[in-house]
């Protein structure tokens, strides 16, 4: 049954479900492996607290477009999932990933081809590992039960045979980087965080966060897996994803920022703003860490996003609780970071608490549209899916999605870094500035050779 296509939005490939999933357990399987083995479209995503997920090919597509794209996803999902035959444990339900664009209106184009304004998969093939066991999962809408299952032992047969698990020890080094091209000089910057400030001064505004991009071009191309594996090394407590829709283009990084997840009706969020480089020594680190903790001015930067969050949240949960203050600690920055919890009053979808989240104020600005409206004024380039929501929902519509910071998108020998920073009343753009190059810095060292 076709959903008619409503105004601005096109609701793809699902239309009425013959969904058929088949699950079963594997020996240990590295997911580097499995992508490396693989081609686009090819998808990625673990979080510090749970189950990593690696997946190839595409049983279901669901993308939208327009300020209606979250329902439609939601929408379109639903219908997908509709009697879904599906015979495997629950850690191995198959999901959609995927992500947003973070302007509702964008249209892909280089470097985002490929990224539309909502695009999730489902895929073909999906690794998951949880809870000490790994599992996969075989899915199709144009396949009988037989046939998913035969599938399944030809996958799981490949991927443990001694030929596919000799690709483990195979690992690429960082590509090398040629030449770097930043959007925006220093003299730029200072221009556009002035005239931020004056706009903020004049009442208009109160914070906005402005980005910047570095083309960066590469003596070869990335491997995303491997970028993928030693980010893991470097960046253990953050969110590592990697969405490759067509061979044109892989959108990859490393977020430490939390946008939602819900799991029954409980909702966890994170409010993380506030930033300063790691110190050499630990008296040094310190002191940074005490810099930031003790700054009017990164306290008045951070309330803000905790207390919009607090305000998106109340209409739809019944109690948000929200956690002391503290300083995240990640490899080369720390953030002042509050995490929140919420209990929703009724049954929800991950994908409305996305929705109702993004863009915080850690990524965007208050007030929302003025900060909208900045950003799009100040900011030479795309944004694309950078500063988006980015992450996974199943059919329930549980799932978790993170903020897609410290990430690049790359094709063929280049790749594209973004980051960006909270801009306040009393910012000075020097440090601001610096703050910015920081950021670009768990992406950019997995591309420069050492
Ligand atoms: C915008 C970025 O980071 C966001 C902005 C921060 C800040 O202004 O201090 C801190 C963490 C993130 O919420 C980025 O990494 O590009």
């Amino acid at each position: 049954m076709e959903s008619p296509p409503r105004d601005g939005q096109v609701s793809a490939e699902p239309t009425g479900s013959n969904l058929v999933s088949r699950a079963c357990k594997l020996p240990d399987c590295d997911p580097r492996a499995f992508l490396a083995g693989r081609d686009a479209p090819r998808t990625y995503w673990t979080s510090p607290y749970g189950p990593e997920f690696a997946g190839g090919g595409t049983a279901a597509r669901v993308t939208a477009d327009g300020s209606d794209r979250f329902d439609a996803v939601r929408e379109a999902a639903e219908e997908l999932f509709d009697g879904h035959d599906f015979d495997g444990p629950d850690q191995a339900r198959p999901r959609l990933f995927g992500g947003f664009s973070f302007h509702d209106d964008h249209r892909p184009a280089p470097p985002w081809l490929g990224f539309g304004a909502a695009e999730f998969v489902l895929p073909r093939t999906q690794l998951t590992r949880a809870n000490g066991e790994t599992w996969l999962t075989v899915s199709a809408r144009d396949a009988t039960p037989e046939a998913v299952e035969h599938e399944l032992t030809e996958v799981s047969e490949a991927l443990t045979s001694t030929d596919e698990s000799a690709t483990d020890s195979r690992r690429d080094g960082p590509p090398g980087v040629v030449a770097t091209n930043s959007t925006t000089t220093r003299e730029e910057w200072a221009e556009q965080v002035a005239a931020a400030v004056s706009r903020i001064e004049a009442g208009e505004l109160r914070k906005v966060v402005l980005a910047q991009a570095l083309a960066v071009e590469l003596a070869d191309e990335v491997s995303v897996p491997d970028a993928l594996a030693r980010l893991g090394e470097s960046y253990p407590d953050c969110f590592r994803f990697c969405f490759e829709p067509t061979t044109e283009a892989a959108f990859f990084g490393a977020t430490p920022e939390r946008l939602a997840t819900l799991r029954g009706r409980t909702v966890e969020t994170d409010a993380l703003a506030g930033s300063v480089g790691r110190g050499d020594t630990p008296e040094e680190d310190a002191e940074l860490e005490a810099s930031i903790e003790n700054s009017e001015k990164m306290a008045h930067e951070h309330e803000l996003v905790v207390e919009t969050i607090r305000e998106q949240l109340s209409p739809i949960a019944g109690a948000v609780r929200v956690a002391d203050r503290r300083v995240r600690k990640l490899a080369t920055i720390q953030h002042l970071w509050t995490p929140v919890e919420a209990d929703l009053t009724d049954d929800g979808h991950v994908l409305s608490i996305v929705e109702a989240l993004h863009p915080t104020p850690a990524v965007g600005g208050l007030p929302p549209e003025k900060a909208l409206q900045t950003i799009r004024e100040t900011e030479t380039f795309d944004r694309g899916w950078y500063a988006a929501p980015v992450g996974w929902f199943d059919a329930e519509g549980d799932g978790t999605f993170a903020v897609g910071l410290r990430s690049a998108v790359t094709g063929d020998r280049s790749a594209t870094l973004f980051a960006g920073n909270g801009i306040v009343a009393d910012s000075d753009p020097d440090e601001e500035y610096e703050e910015v190059q920081l950021k670009y810095r768990p992406i950019l060292d997995e591309l420069e050779d050492d």
